[in-house]
């Protein structure tokens, strides 16, 4: 597994986006994101794995990896490039027997003590996604914001790239770009945009000058 270019990643699904799910996400690659999830909690199987299906078609020419949130079995049946998983999630050390050494898992860790919870999991995971960093109202469980303080904290506690997660946006994410963070996840930033291509370049040049 070559490790992904995590400095843009785009989590979208369709209740999410202002706009069409493909039409986003097209519009968010035109921008700059180097990375896409597939996250949408509530949706019925069988839309998750067309719109996977959907988003394939559209990523693979341009070499964008789509990662799955939570459900192994969507990757398995639709070929996508890996899953993320979290705290609640199957475990990233049975992901992996299940998906193989070649497909890209991530994991979620929001504190020292998840890190230390996770060690076993961590040794198979290809990357973190530390967060929530700030407030954010796309997910109702998130937990308390860590803030760039709690953000370093913990990833000076793991041995994987990091995405930063939760709040974050054009005007915030230089901080934990600075902090260590190999990139940035978000949903509302860019699904919730007017523009999802502007709003997607101009976070990728805040993370260019910030590195
Ligand atoms: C890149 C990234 N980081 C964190 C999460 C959150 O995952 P999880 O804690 O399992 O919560 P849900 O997204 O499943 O509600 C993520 N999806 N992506
Ligand atoms: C999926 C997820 N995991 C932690 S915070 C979050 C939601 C991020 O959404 P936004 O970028 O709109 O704050
Ligand atoms: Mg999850």
């Amino acid at each position: 597994m070559t490790l992904p270019d995590l400095s843009l990643y785009l989590v979208a699904g369709r209740p999410a986006c202002s706009r069409s799910l493909e039409e986003t996400v097209a519009a968010a690659v035109r921008g700059g994101v180097t990375i896409v999830q597939l996250r949408d909690p509530d949706g019925a199987t069988r839309d998750l794995i067309a719109d996977a299906g959907a988003l394939l078609n559209l990523l693979r020419p341009l070499g964008i990896p789509l990662i799955i949130n939570d459900r192994v079995d969507v990757v398995l049946a639709t070929g996508a490039d890996g899953v993320h998983l979290g705290q609640d999630d199957m475990t990233a050390r049975d992901a992996r027997t299940v998906l193989g050494p070649d497909r890209i898992i991530g994991l979620s860790v929001g504190s020292s003590g998840e890190v230390e919870g996770s060690r076993e999991d961590l040794r198979h995971v290809d990357y973190v996604g530390i967060g929530p960093i700030r407030g954010t109202s796309t997910k109702a469980d998130a937990g308390a914001a860590i803030g760039v303080d709690g953000f370093q904290k913990v990833l000076s506690l793991v041995d994987r790239p990091a995405v930063a997660i939760g709040g974050l946006g054009l005007g915030s994410v230089g901080p934990v770009i600075r902090a260590g963070a190999r990139g940035v996840a978000v949903v509302s930033a860019i699904c919730g945009a007017d523009d999802p291509e502007t709003a997607a370049r101009r976070i990728r040049e805040e993370i260019a000058a910030a590195r």
